[in-house]
């Protein structure tokens, strides 16, 4: 369903992604995972086209988004840092991203889960950093789109809410919508997704199934998978060094 070819992107001289290829398919989940600034949010950008590869090419559906943007109705973005009109209230802010989309089925779950309804009249620069969070969840998933990327969904949020957004998201993936997910919460990842791209340095060191890595490394946690996945690495490339 995606399809991301030799994709670079440069900061200045810094190398935020290199050379990243990488196929993303439909019904599956994806673990975006590597440490801070090895360009994680990048890749996402990217792909929502936020921003632009320095070179290469990414492809939905098999058309080269550089030349369709229709394709980001088909997505659902749930950003780290949700920056919105400050002085809007919830309501009206829903109400304008409603009225954007022109779409009639509308999934408005979350809304009811997180009991925004309640704070519709709050306006955005006076809510708590975990109740922006419920904001940006909701708009997520508000229009049922076939992908949905997030971006650190959990960090931040109350243990309740973090559950229940656990569920939404187990849910949509058992609907068979493209998922992609960042966090530096393995527990969650290992719950929510069915494969893993390891990404440091802007370099994609690793992509397979959660099972394959699992069986590769010996372990049955995702945590330690990776934690042993990437000794194995640095050992292979200080033999090859
Ligand atoms: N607009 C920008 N201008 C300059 N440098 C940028 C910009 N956006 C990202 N970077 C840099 O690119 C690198 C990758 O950043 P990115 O946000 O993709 O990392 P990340 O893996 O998502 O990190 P984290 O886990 O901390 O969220 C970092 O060194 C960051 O400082």
């Amino acid at each position: 369903m995606i399809s991301i070819k030799q994709v670079h992107k440069t900061f200045g001289k810094l190398h935020a992604l290199n050379d990243v290829s990488l196929e993303l398919a439909s019904g599956k989940s994806y673990a975006l995972i590597g440490p801070n600034g090895s360009g994680k949010t990048t890749l996402m950008k990217s792909i929502l086209g936020l921003v632009v590869p320095t070179s290469g090419q990414i492809y939905f559906d098999g058309k080269l988004i550089a030349r369709d943007w229709q394709y980001r109705d088909k997505i659902g973005y749930m950003p780290q840092i949700g920056r919105y009109p400050e002085n809007m209230t919830i309501g009206q802010l829903i109400d304008m991203i409603k009225n954007i989309r022109q779409q009639d089925t509308l999934d408005e779950e979350l809304i009811d889960a997180f009991k925004l309804y309640k704070m519709f009249g709050k306006r955005m620069h006076a809510l708590s950093g975990g109740t922006r969070q419920k904001v940006s969840a909701a708009l997520a998933f508000l229009f049922d789109t076939p992908v949905l990327i997030l971006d650190e969904p959990t960090a931040g949020l109350d243990p309740v809410s973090v559950e229940l957004l656990k569920e939404k998201i187990q849910h949509e993936k058992r609907r068979g919508k493209l998922l992609i997910i960042t966090s530096h919460i393995l527990s969650d990842l290992d719950e929510l997704t069915t494969d893993v791209a390891y990404i440091y340095e802007g370099k994609l060191h690793y992509s397979n199934s959660i099972e394959a890595l699992k069986t590769e490394t010996g372990e049955k946690r995702l945590g330690k998978a990776i934690a042993t996945m990437i000794t194995q690495k640095q050992l292979i490339d200080s033999i090859n060094a």
